[in-house]
This record gives structure tokens, sequence and C-alpha cells, in this order.
């Protein structure tokens, strides 16, 4: 039998916190929780001044754990990073205003936008994700998508995110990206009519309570277009960068400099502009044309001053992998179309924005 994320949970919130009295969950103190097959490992962590006292409590733990039927290695580890709690964000409280925040536990957090829907942000998105996790980088993907989450089909994640102690909620995981989405949230095929302050509100809360752990990069895949959530995200987050995908149309091209002025605005870097579609290869013959044109992108980011970071293929390949739930990085990491978001992820990790 299988041990699930379930079970783990079940038996953490059998060990008490010895600072605030309550289960380990309850309390925050558990956090970046992944099973992967028989292999449990989580971070415990806690305010340095009490880490005498939670050496017991990890002991504890990784026991308790451990006697689970399917858990075969455990790994605890115990970090001092800042216990300040998530923000209480229930309705009746007002929020001081503030300027952006980091999120806790991450160290870089790059928007995915474009000016245009369906050119492949979310495409770009998830497998830009898997790019990084193959580079060994921690990575969380956050589908901000209020009009169209299309990330637990495009990362085959399913189900609906636990928050053990009403307060946090703990993301999803699958190809070793830690994800969440608003699509998980709602009903499947239901249409969701989000007004302002309630799309305002649910993306505050996941970025800033759901639990993502220590991340080096966590990706904000946004709507299309120059709205409110791209707004939100910029007021409410610490937003180190901004890539813009586009198609060679000059239609899409001149969305996608609304968003660069959009980012400039908002005092957010743009680290480079991703060409997709950018020329079709017959799956077949493996012969190239331009459907939507080529080289539009690159000229573009040539005018506006931004680097250029891939054009990608239109390929059957790249749909059919995200129509799967494995994106092609995963699924074909040694085609020539996933080694384009590969590249992608080294140009960001070499640059230390990821
Ligand atoms: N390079 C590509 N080759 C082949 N198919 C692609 C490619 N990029 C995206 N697609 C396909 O195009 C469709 C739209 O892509 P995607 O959902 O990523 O776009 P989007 O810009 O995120 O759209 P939205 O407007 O919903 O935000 C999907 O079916 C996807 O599989």
């Amino acid at each position: 039998m299988a041990v699930t994320r379930e079970s783990v949970l079940a038996a953490l919130k059998t060990i008490t916190d010895p600072v605030s009295g309550s289960d380990i969950v309850a309390a925050g103190v558990m956090r970046a929780l992944t099973v992967e097959g028989a292999s449990v490992r989580f971070v415990l962590e806690i305010d340095p001044a009490s880490a005498e006292a939670y050496n017991p409590v990890r002991d504890a733990a990784e026991a308790a754990v451990k006697e689970l039927p399917g858990a075969e290695t455990v790994s605890v580890v115990l970090t001092g990073h800042s216990t300040k709690a998530p923000p209480d964000l229930k309705p009746g409280k007002k929020a001081e205003p503030k300027g952006p925040e980091k999120v806790p536990g991450v160290n870089h957090l790059i928007a995915i936008a474009s000016g245009k829907g369906g050119v492949g942000k979310s495409t770009v998105s998830a497998n830009l994700a898997c790019a990084l996790a193959a580079e060994g980088r921690r990575v969380g993907l956050l589908d901000a998508d209020v009009y169209g989450p299309s990330q637990p089909r495009m990362l085959g994640v399913s189900g609906r995110p636990a928050s053990p102690d009403g307060k946090t909620i703990l993301p999803m995981r699958n190809h070793g990206v830690t994800m969440m989405s608003i699509g998980l949230m709602t009903n499947e095929g239901q249409a969701v009519v989000w007004r302002g302050p309630m799309l305002m509100g649910a993306l505050q809360q996941m970025l800033m309570q759901v639990q993502w752990g220590a991340l080096d990069c966590l990706l904000v895949d946004l709507p299309p277009g120059t709205g409110d959530v791209q707004m939100t995200l910029a007021q409410k987050a610490q937003v180190d960068g901004a890539i813009i995908v586009s198609t060679p149309q000059d239609v899409a091209l001149l969305d996608a400099r609304k968003g660069i002025d959009m980012f400039n605005q908002l005092h957010v870097p743009v680290l480079g502009m991703i060409e997709n579609m950018s020329t079709h290869i017959c799956s077949n013959c493996g012969h190239e044309e331009h459907v939507f044109g080529h080289g539009g992108v690159k000229a573009e980011a040539e005018k506006m001053g931004v680097p250029l970071l891939a054009e990608i293929p239109l390929h059957l390949d790249i749909r059919l992998a995200s129509d799967g739930g494995a994106p092609i990085v995963v699924s074909k990491p040694e085609s020539a179309q996933a080694q384009a978001f590969r590249d992608v992820a080294r140009q960001l990790i070499a640059q230390g924005v990821a």
C-alpha cells in the first residue's frame, strides 16, 4: 500500500508543537511536504531560538511517519527560517495598506504574461516550470489564469488541495513542480464569474496562504491582457521579473507591447520575450513553415530593448504532451522542443533570476 499525503498529515497532526501547543500541522511549522512513492520529505520551519525544543519533535515526527505502511524513507529537515504566520485574510479584518511583499520562502517570483489569449502562455509556463525542476531548482507554479485555468490539466494534477488547519492551503505537486491553481478551488466545467475584490482576494490567498515551502523560483501564469490580476500581483507581491509570450503575428505583438509597457509602469523588470508557435514543423515529414509569420517577436524584442529568450516551434507533440498531463520537457526530454524550454531555464538560472 502506498503512503498518501493524507495519511502523512494525519500522522503529523498527532505531534504537538512545543511553542504554540497545537499540532505541528495546524501551527504551520510543517512545510513543503513531498510524498513521492515510498519516500516522504518535509521541513520543520522554526524560530532558531527554539531549536533545542524541536529536536525531539523532529524525531517524533520522523518516527510517526516511518510507522505508516508504505513509507520507506522519511527525511525531516529543521530549518531556522522566519516563523511569521501567513496573514489572516478573513473578511471583516481591515488590512492595512501595504506595499508589495515578498512571498514567504520564495527567492524569485517571475510572472509569465501575454497580451493576447491563446498564444501558449500556459504551455510555456508548464514547460518552463518542469525545465527549471529538471535543472534542480525548487520551483513552484501558481496558475492565476482565473478565466481559463489550465495548469491542472497540463501538469496532470487533480483533486482538491487540503487545508488541514483551515487557514493555510497545501499545494499539489507533480513532475517536480509544486503547484496551485484557481482551477483546483472551483468546480470543473463551471464558469466562474469573478468580481474585482474576489479576484484580488483569491490571488492574495494563493500567494500568501499556500504553503509553498522554500522555493528558488515561483512562476505565476497570469491571465492574458493587462487587467486586475496583473495589477494586483505587482501591488501585493514583490515580482522579480516578467516574461512575455507572444506569437509572431502583428496583432499578438501589438498586445505584447502593451504588456511590456504595463510591467515598465509597475517597475517590474521584463526578463525577455518568448516567441511561441514560431515555426510549424510537420510531425510526419519535418517540413518547416511559418504559419503565423516568423521573426516578429525578435524584431519587437529588439525594438523594445528586451532579450528574446526563445523561439518555440508549433509542434503537435507540444500540444499532445500538454493535453496528456506531462509537458514535453517531461514526456520527451530529448526532443528539440523540450531542449528549447531547457535552454530558457538555463538562461534564467545563469542570470541569477530563477
Ligand atoms: N508551441 C506549441 N505547439 C503546439 N501547440 C501549442 C503550442 N503552444 C501552445 N499550444 C496549444 O495551443 C493551445 C493554447 O495554449 P495555452 O493554453 O498554453 O495558451 P494560453 O496563452 O495560456 O491561453 P489562455 O488564453 O487560456 O491564457 C493549447 O491547446 C496548447 O496545447
